[in-house]
Formats: structure tokens, C-alpha cells, sequence
């Protein structure tokens, strides 16, 4: 054997390449002193400062930073989602990136990786991650829940696992996970609870997703180029139904209706709401952030022709239902996406 060529080990050992999208967020937010942890601005620092503050994400990959938005994740909106997820396939398709990692504000990160989950084509790990407090602040949490993000991306146990999202030492599946608090660092939950744990830097893994992503869904983000406008009314005691019927004339192709409780809808608001009925599908879920959504309980979905949201949020149920509308208007094909997805 040629004495000069790197053995087979030296090789197999070489550091997983992770591109890291930069997006904004509080993860690259500065507040004016250092103890402003909820006061600050968002989105001010660049990605490629942010990985250089935090040296030890190069002892596990080589890590290059690339710059797409600067922004607070409230303003995401589909057309920065469609242009992250199409760089996020293009990276993923080259043969020296191995594996990608987003920064991203806290607010949509469950929106960003449940659209990434359903709709990039691919196993290499792509873990979503963020921060409760600005990088300024005492007790900043960014730096090591980057750090941790890294040790997930560049494992060979993420791949094939969908949409990773890490945070606060914990590994969430994109479609669980949703931000759950407004300020704490533990602000993100799984109904399920989490995938995993990293620690000391290693992950563990002790869940799958059972639900279809990634490679196994119908959605292609490379066949999609704009997403059709779902719009969501959120439920509540003395509603005004000319607010309902107000959204529904504004062109939407579906409306999900956050109802109270397991998706109940107000006597005074079934006839506003079969009037959007006739210009949009329906769907019905719970504002109450957890369980799930079934047919014909209380409301009656058969004689309605309304689609039941299962398990997901208003906001995850407006991310499925815009991209089943890629590929139908029925209401009973769109039921049986609910109920796979
Ligand atoms: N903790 C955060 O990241 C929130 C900051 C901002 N609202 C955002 O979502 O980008």
C-alpha cells in the first residue's frame, strides 16, 4: 500500500461539511446591555459572526456559514419560505455538504421545519435552531444550543429522521414541535415529548417520527413554486361573523378555523361559516394546543363537508393544507392527508 495515501480510517474520519443558513432571529440578536434578555433586537448579527463566537462547533464539522435573510421569524411569510426551502435542496443535493443547519427566529421555527419536513427530498440531516436570549445577554443560550445543533447535524444517527429541530439540549421532530412559552429557555414542546436529548456532546436519540416526511411525502419543493393562500380564524366567546366571512372573501382557498375546545364552532357561527364553505375548504382544529381534532363528534363534518385537522395546530394545519392544495381541492383527499401527515 502507497505509504502516502490516507488510510481507510484517516478518511471514514474526516469532518462532516455543514453549511448553516443564516435567517435572523434572536439567535442573532443584540440587546444594549447585558442584562436585556427579553429586550433587544433581533436579527443583527451575521451568521458567519455567530459561528465564529462559538469556535468549538469546528472540532465536529467544518462548518461554513451563508447568509440568506436577516429578519425576525414573524415575518416569514411563503415566499421566504419557498426560497429557504429551494436553497435548502439545492444544498443538500451537492456531494460536499453533508449536512445543513438553519439559525431562525423562535416565533415560526415550527412552521419553517414542518414546511421543510414535508417537502425537501432528502436524508442527510437538516436541523433547525434558535435562541430564547440574545447572544448579550447573561446566561445566553445560542452559543451552546448551536453548538448542540452542530453535534446533531453532523451525526449519522439525524439522517433519515426529517426535520430536526434542536434546542435547549433537546432534539424535536418538526412536525411535534411547536414554541410553547414566550420568554423561558425551555419554551419548546412536543406533544409526544422529544426525539432525543444531546449530551456532553453526543446525541441520543430515543424516538421516530412515525408520520411520512421528507423523502416518503408527495410534496416536492422542487415542483413548487408558490403556495395557494390559507388563511386561519381564531375562535373565541362574542365573535363577530362578518370577521369570518370577511377572510373568507378575501380569496383563500381554505380557511382553518382554530375552534375552542376539540374544534367546536359556535351555534351563531354555522351559518357564516357554511357560507365560507362555498368559496373555501374548511378545516377545523383546536386553539387549544393540544390533543386532536376527530369527525363528526360535536360538529358534523359529514353533512358540513368539513375536514378534520387531527392532532395539528391552526398554524401547522395552514402549512398541510396549502401544500395538499398543490395537489387537490378535495375535501376528502385533503381529510386523508390529515389523518397520514
Ligand atoms: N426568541 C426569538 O427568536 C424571538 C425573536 C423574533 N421574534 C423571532 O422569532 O425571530
Amino acid at each position: 500500500q502507497d505509504a502516502g495515501a490516507p488510510a481507510p480510517q484517516a478518511q471514514a474520519a474526516a469532518k462532516p461539511r455543514i453549511v448553516v443558513i443564516g435567517t435572523g432571529g434572536t439567535i442573532a440578536g443584540a440587546g444594549a446591555s447585558s442584562v436585556n434578555t427579553g429586550d433587544y433586537d433581533s436579527a443583527k448579527v451575521a451568521v458567519d459572526k455567530i459561528i465564529a463566537a462559538v469556535p468549538e462547533m469546528s472540532q465536529v464539522a467544518d462548518v461554513r456559514g451563508e447568509q440568506i435573510f436577516q429578519i425576525g421569524s414573524e415575518s416569514f411569510n411563503d415566499e421566504r419560505l419557498l426560497k429557504l426551502a429551494k436553497r435548502v435542496s439545492e444544498l443538500v443535493k451537492q456531494p460536499d455538504v453533508d449536512a445543513v443547519m438553519i439559525t431562525h427566529g423562535t416565533d415560526t421555527i415550527e412552521e419553517t421545519s414542518y414546511f421543510l419536513n414535508l417537502t425537501l427530498k432528502t436524508e442527510k440531516p437538516v436541523v433547525i435552531v434558535g435562541a430564547m436570549r440574545p447572544g448579550t445577554a447573561l446566561s445566553a443560550d445560542g452559543p451552546l444550543n448551536l453548538y448542540n445543533a452542530t453535534v446533531v447535524a453532523a451525526s449519522p444517527e439525524a439522517k433519515g429522521k426529517g426535520v430536526l429541530v434542536a434546542l435547549n439540549d433537546e432534539i424535536h421532530s418538526a412536525r411535534d414541535v411547536t414554541k410553547g412559552h414566550a420568554l423561558k429557555v425551555e419554551a419548546f414542546r412536543s406533544l409526544y415529548g422529544p426525539l432525543g436529548v444531546v449530551v456532553e456532546s453526543k446525541p441520543y436519540f430515543y424516538r421516530l417520527p412515525a408520520r411520512p416526511h421528507t423523502t416518503a411525502t408527495e410534496f416536492d419543493i422542487d415542483r413548487i413554486d408558490s403556495l395557494p393562500k390559507v388563511d386561519v380564524f381564531y375562535a373565541h366567546v362574542t365573535m363577530d361573523p362578518k370577521a369570518l366571512t370577511a377572510i373568507a372573501d378575501l380569496g383563500g382557498k381554505a380557511l382553518i378555523y382554530a375552534g375552542t375546545g376539540n374544534g367546536s364552532v359556535a351555534d351563531y357561527m354555522e351559518a357564516p361559516l357554511a357560507e365560507v364553505r362555498k368559496k373555501a375548504l374548511v378545516v377545523r382544529a383546536t386553539r387549544t394546543g393540544g390533543g386532536m381534532v376527530i369527525r363528526n363528534g360535536e360538529e358534523k363534518d359529514d353533512e358540513q363537508d368539513w375536514v378534520a385537522a387531527g392532532d395539528q395546530s391552526p398554524q401547522k394545519a395552514r402549512i398541510l393544507t396549502a401544500l395538499a392544495l398543490t395537489t387537490t381541492d378535495d375535501p376528502k383527499a385533503l381529510q386523508e392527508i390529515f389523518w397520514k401527515y
